[in-house]
């Protein structure tokens, strides 16, 4: 059976403060700190030898990811970062408060905004100073790649390329990879592997911190999952 472990990063900063995240590269929190050391606990107590790790650029991935290696003592295991594994963009909404959101526009519109398949949320204008253009981790891409707001659908057309071009091939090869990303980045991810619909994703929510096995067909068709606890 086919391997592959995804984990959300633990908690940030900006999860405590419930504000709308996205790609904005904020720290993790304490709790976050403390979840990454369980899930790595949890993994150690699994037993699973990874051959690859691939985190997003964001911070909060890549110190969840370290703390994780860390913990099982695989810190020397090969390690790629990618900007398609980035949280979903979040536009103009990040920053904002996601209950203030809610009192000015309606539980209805933010729940629309957060969980459907293919409604954006309120775009950054050009020039914005909240814009990933203005980062120096996004100046080797085309700056029409760089979002200034993305659906689940979008954020799909970013991630899946990544999991055909890289991920998969390793599978195939029946390497065991972890990926350590973010809440939406893996609800694209995880439409693709289990074959959700549009519908079916609305109801995905993915925890922070917590290792969530996915244990594919030769083919890499979808065969189960389970969280390790
Ligand atoms: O703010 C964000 O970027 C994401 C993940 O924390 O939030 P949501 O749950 O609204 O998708």
């Amino acid at each position: 059976m086919k391997k592959v472990v995804v984990i959300r990063h633990g908690q940030s900063v900006w999860n405590l403060e419930n504000r709308f995240t996205g790609w904005t590269d904020v720290p993790l929190s304490e709790q976050g700190i403390q979840e990454a050391h369980l899930a790595g606990q949890k993994i150690k107590e699994a037993h699973l030898q990874f051959d690859e790790v691939y985190t997003s650029v964001l911070q909060r991935a890549i110190r969840t990811a370290h703390i994780v290696m860390e913990e099982i003592g695989q810190l020397w295991v090969p390690e790629y970062k990618s900007w398609r594994l980035n949280e979903r963009h979040y536009g103009a909404l990040q920053g904002l408060n996601k209950q203030d959101t809610a009192d000015k526009y309606g539980e209805e519109q933010v729940t629309l905004w957060r969980r459907s398949y293919d409604v954006l949320p309120p775009l950054l204008e050009p020039g914005d100073e909240r814009s990933a253009s203005l980062d120096p981790k996004y100046q080797h891409l085309d700056p029409h790649a760089i979002p200034r707001g993305e659906s689940l659908q979008t954020t799909l057309v970013r991630t899946l390329p990544f999991w055909q071009d890289h991920i998969a091939p390793k599978l195939l090869n029946n390497e065991t990879i972890l990926i350590v990303a973010h809440g939406n980045s893996l609800r694209s991810i995880a439409m693709h592997l289990e074959g959700l619909t549009e519908e079916q994703i609305l109801e995905l929510e993915i925890p922070t911190g917590q290792p969530l096995v996915y244990e594919l067909n030769d083919d890499l068709s979808f065969h189960s999952k389970y969280y390790l606890s």
